[in-house]
C-alpha cells in the first residue's frame, strides 16, 4: 500500500538532534508536476487523497532545483542565494523545513526564510536591488484546499516553465530510486537558514506606485484620503494590502474581512472566481459602503474587484477594465486572453482599438504568447485569464494580483481627481452574454489526453452538420463553435480538454433566453449518438434535467 511510504521514522541524528525520515516513490515525484507548478497532497484528511508531497518530495525537489538553477546561472551552489516563502497552509512550515534540508543537502550558500509571502513577492524578491536572491520559491497551491500545497518558483527572469518543472520534478525521481530509504530532516530547523520576511518591502514597492501613479496634487503621500477601500484576502497572503499598503496610504479599510492567515480558510475559497467568494466580497464591499473592493486568491497572483454600486468586476469584466486602462496607454496593442473569453470581449477590445488574441486555458501559456508577439515586433502590455491571472509589460509580465488592484486603484484615484465618473464607466461598452454556463465531464479512461482528442475531431466532423453552428475562424484550444441565435445574436459553445485533469470542459454562452438550454440539447444529441465509452457526460445532461 502506497500510503505506508509515507510513515514518517521520527529518530535521533548521532548528535542527538531529532530527526524526521519520510519516504516517497519516483513515480509519486513525477506526478507532482503540474503544468509549469508543483501540485500535490499535503495533508492527510481528506477521504481517497493520500499524501504525495510530503517531506521526503519537498527535500528531493528542492535539491534538485539547486542543480537546475546551478546551471541556469552558471554558478557553484555555494554562490547561491534561494528564498522561499509560503502562504499560511498548515502544511507550509514542515514542507519548507525540508526544502530547506534538500538545499543544505548540496551547500547552497545562502538560504532565506520569507515566512508568509505572496507569490508575486517571490518573483519580486529576485529583481528587487538590495535583495536579488538568485531564486525565490513560494510554496502555495493557490486556491484549492487546505490539504494541497505546492511550489512555484522565480528567477528574475520570471517563472520556470513546464519543461524546468519536468526536469526538476524528474531529476528529483532519479534521486529517490538511488536513496529510497529517505534523507534525515533535522526537526529543528536548519540554524544557517536566514529569517528574512519579504512583504513589507514589497508592500513599500506598491505603495510607491500607487503614489506616483496618482500624482496627487496636494496628498502625493496619501492619495488614498477619503477613500474607502476593503479587502477580501480570504485569510491567504493577501491581508498585507489592506493594512500596509492602502492604509498608510490614507485609505480607510473599514470593513475589510478574512485579512489573517488561516491555512484552514474557515470563510470562503481564497478565489475570485468562485461565486460564493465574490459574494461575499460585494457583501462586504456594500455594507462598508466602499468606493471598491479587492478580492484575492490564496498567493495573490489574481484578484478581482468590485466596485462601489456592489458590481463585480471579475472574469471578462475584469479583463475588460484592464484592457480600457492599457489600451489608453498603449494604443493600438495586442490583449491576450484565455480561451473561454466572450465574443462581447474581443468587441470591446477592438472597439478600444486594441487587438484580440483569444489564445488557451493555462496562465503562462496566455503570458508566453503575448511575450512572443511582443519580441516578434507586435506590442503587447496585458496578457490575462478570465481566471484573474492577469499580466503586464510593464510588471515583468508576471501575474500579480496585486499589481492590477495597483493599477485600478491608479485609476479609481485619478477619476476621483478629475471629477469624472467611477472605474465602471469604462465598461459601459462591454456587451455581456445574457446566459453563461460551464460544466466539465470525466474521462474515464487512463490515456486521457489521447481520448479527449479523440472526442474533439469527432466534433470537428460533426459541426459539419449541426444546423446553425459554425466553427470560429482561428481555434488556439479545443473547438470553439458559433451559434445563430437569429436575429443578429450569436452563441458559442467551447469544448476543451482541461489543462490538467482527465477531464473535458464545455463552455456556453448565449445572448437570447433558453440559448444555452438550446446549444446543450443539440451537443447532448450528439453525445448520445455517440455514445463515447469513456466520457461521463452527465453534468451536460444534466442542464436539461433541472
Ligand atoms: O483547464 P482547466 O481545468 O480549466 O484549468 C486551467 C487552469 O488551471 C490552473 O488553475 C492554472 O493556474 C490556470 O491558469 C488555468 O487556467
Amino acid at each position: 500500500m502506497v500510503t505506508t511510504q509515507f510513515i514518517p521514522h521520527a529518530t535521533a541524528a548521532e548528535d542527538g538532534t531529532p530527526v524526521l525520515v519520510t519516504t516517497t516513490t519516483p513515480a509519486i515525484l513525477k506526478k507532482l508536476q503540474n503544468g509549469s507548478d508543483v501540485r500535490g497532497v499535503a495533508l492527510e484528511g481528506v477521504p481517497g487523497e493520500p499524501v504525495t508531497l510530503n517531506e521526503e518530495a519537498a527535500y528531493l525537489i528542492g535539491a534538485a532545483f539547486v542543480d537546475w538553477l546551478a546551471d541556469k546561472k552558471g554558478k557553484k551552489p555555494s554562490e547561491l542565494s534561494i528564498a522561499v516563502g509560503r502562504d499560511p497552509r498548515l502544511s507550509g512550515p514542515a514542507l519548507a523545513n525540508a526544502m530547506f534540508a534538500g538545499f543544505g543537502s548540496k551547500d547552497v550558500g545562502r538560504v532565506v526564510d520569507m515566512g508568509i509571502a505572496t507569490t508575486p513577492a517571490c518573483f519580486m524578491a529576485t529583481v528587487t536591488p538590495g535583495v536579488a536572491y538568485d531564486a525565490g520559491i513560494m510554496l502555495t497551491a493557490s486556491h484549492l484546499p487546505f490539504n494541497r500545497n505546492g511550489a512555484k518558483f522565480f528567477t528574475s527572469d520570471g517563472g520556470l516553465d513546464k519543461a524546468d518543472i519536468k526536469r526538476i520534478c524528474e531529476d528529483a525521481a532519479a534521486a529517490c530510486q538511488a536513496a529510497p530509504d529517505g534523507h534525515a530532516i533535522p526537526l529543528d530547523g536548519d540554524d544557517a537558514v536566514e529569517s528574512v520576511p519579504f512583504l513589507e518591502d514589497y508592500a513599500a514597492q506598491l505603495r510607491d506606485l500607487i503614489k506616483k501613479g496618482a500624482n496627487h496634487p496636494t496628498a502625493y503621500d496619501e492619495p488614498l484620503t477619503g477613500m474607502k477601500i476593503i479587502v477580501d484576502a480570504g485569510n491567504g497572503s493577501g491581508g498585507f494590502f489592506a493594512k500596509s499598503v492602502l492604509e498608510p496610504l490614507g485609505a480607510d479599510v473599514y470593513g475589510s474581512q478574512f485579512l489573517d492567515p488561516d491555512g484552514k480558510f474557515p470563510n470562503h475559497s481564497p478565489n475570485p472566481e468562485d461565486a460564493e467568494a465574490m459574494d461575499s466580497a460585494v457583501e462586504a464591499t456594500v455594507k462598508a459602503k466602499a468606493d471598491l473592493g479587492v478580492i484575492f486568491d490564496t498567493d495573490v497572483d489574481r484578484s478581482a474587484v468590485i466596485d462601489g454600486d456592489g458590481n463585480p468586476i471579475n472574469r471578462n469584466k475584469l479583463i475588460a477594465l484592464l484592457a480600457a486602462i492599457i489600451l489608453d496607454e498603449h494604443p493600438g496593442s495586442t490583449v491576450v486572453t484565455d480561451s473561454v473569453t466572450s465574443d462581447g470581449l474581443a468587441e470591446f477590445i477592438e472597439g478600444k482599438g486594441g487587438k484580440h488574441v483569444r489564445y488557451m486555458r493555462g496562465y503562462k501559456n496566455v503570458i508566453n504568447e503575448g511575450v512572443r508577439r511582443d519580441k516578434a515586433g507586435e506590442p503587447c502590455h496585458l496578457m490575462i485569464e478570465t481566471s484573474g491571472h492577469g499580466a503586464m509589460k510593464e510588471n515583468y509580465c508576471l501575474d500579480d494580483g496585486a499589481y492590477i488592484a495597483v493599477k485600478i486603484i491608479i485609476e479609481a484615484v485619478r477619476r476621483r481627481l478629475s471629477g469624472g465618473k467611477g472605474i465602471s464607466d469604462l465598461l459601459s461598452e462591454l456587451r455581456e452574454p445574457l446566459e453563461e454556463k460551464e460544466v466539465r465531464l470525466k474521462i474515464t479512461c487512463d490515456d486521457f489526453k489521447a481520448y479527449g482528442g479523440d472526442v474533439l475531431e469527432q466534433l470537428k466532423e460533426a459541426v459539419g452538420s449541426m444546423k446553425g453552428y459554425t466553427p470560429v475562424d482561428v481555434n488556439y484550444e479545443g473547438y470553439r463553435v458559433n451559434r445563430d441565435e437569429g436575429d443578429g445574436k450569436r452563441g458559442w459553445f467551447l469544448l476543451r480538454q482541461s489543462l490538467h485533469d482527465p477531464v473535458m470542459v464545455l463552455n456556453f454562452e448565449s445572448e437570447i433566453p433558453g440559448g444555452v438550454d438550446a446549444m446543450a440539447k443539440d451537443v447532448v444529441a450528439w453525445l448520445k449518438e455517440k455514445d463515447f465509452a469513456s466520457l461521463d457526460a452527465s453534468a451536460v445532461y444534466a442542464i436539461l434535467d433541472k
